[in-house]
């Protein structure tokens, strides 16, 4: 934090995912290996579906060349890359895991009540991962607190632009019609942050013990929700013990 400025009033909090409202083990362990158990019988069931013909194509056109668009969707898959077409396909097999119950969206256990008091006291609250819209309000809305997506206003994803530039701050803000600097990020990633601020966003980092994240020192930091409410005026639910 710079220099004991005092802080925007917040009218809004937009929140990463992975590592901030649900473990890192839980993307890692539980989603990432479904998707790439379920690729080739979804695409020879799938194929022909627009949606997912249309990934195929985009990622035939991001490959290696001479490599086929399934090779090159597995490598993006090893290396976690956050791609277009590997994250709309990521969304549109988690979908039957979600909806048979398979799956349930990991939420820590401080994030619903504070999400639910934020918006209980007028805070706009949005949702910025790399995994899709769709794969977005799968997990929230299938999530261990049950569905959550009524309390947002907001998906977004890299269509925006990537998560480390911050051009893809300022659009957010724009799209939500709100000064930037009334905007809360939240998110374990210190370049997510950086790009954040750069935008002119308020950023708090996630350091949740039980994900291993180490404090960058270059942002306000909070080892869950209700840590980040104190420090920025927003409400703190009571939770249960
Ligand atoms: C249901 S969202 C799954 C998260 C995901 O696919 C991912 O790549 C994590 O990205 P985040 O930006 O939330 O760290
Ligand atoms: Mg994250």
């Amino acid at each position: 934090m710079s220099g004991g400025l005092p802080r925007a009033a917040l009218s809004a909090v937009l929140t990463d995912i992975e590592g901030t409202t649900s473990a890192i083990a839980f993307v890692k362990e539980t989603l990432f290996p479904y998707a790439e158990r379920a690729l080739d019988g979804f695409l020879a069931a799938e194929g022909d579906n627009p949606e997912v013909a249309a990934c195929l194509a985009e990622a035939a056109r991001l490959a290696e060349p001479g490599e086929e668009a399934v090779t090159a969707l597995r490598r993006w898959m090893a290396e976690d890359a956050k791609i277009g077409p590997l994250k709309t396909l990521q969304g549109l097999i988690w979908r039957q895991g979600f909806v048979s119950g398979e799956i349930q969206g990991h939420l820590w256990p401080d994030v619903a009540p504070c999400l639910q008091a934020w918006a209980r006291a007028g805070i706009f609250l949005s949702v910025y991962s790399s995994g899709s819209v769709a794969a977005q309000k799968l997990l929230f809305g299938h999530s261990l607190a049950g569905d959550l997506t009524p309390l947002f206003g907001g998906f977004f994803d890299t269509a925006v632009g990537h998560k480390r530039e911050a051009t893809s701050y300022a659009a957010i803000a724009q799209g939500l019609h709100r000064p930037p600097e009334e905007i809360l990020f939240l998110s374990d990633i210190a370049e997510e942050l950086d790009a954040a601020a750069n935008a002119g966003l308020s950023v708090c980092q996630l350091v949740r013990a039980q994900d291993g994240t180490v404090a960058s020192g270059r942002h306000p930091a909070a080892a869950d929700f209700p840590g980040v409410a104190a420090q920025f005026g927003l409400p703190v639910p009571r939770l249960a013990a």
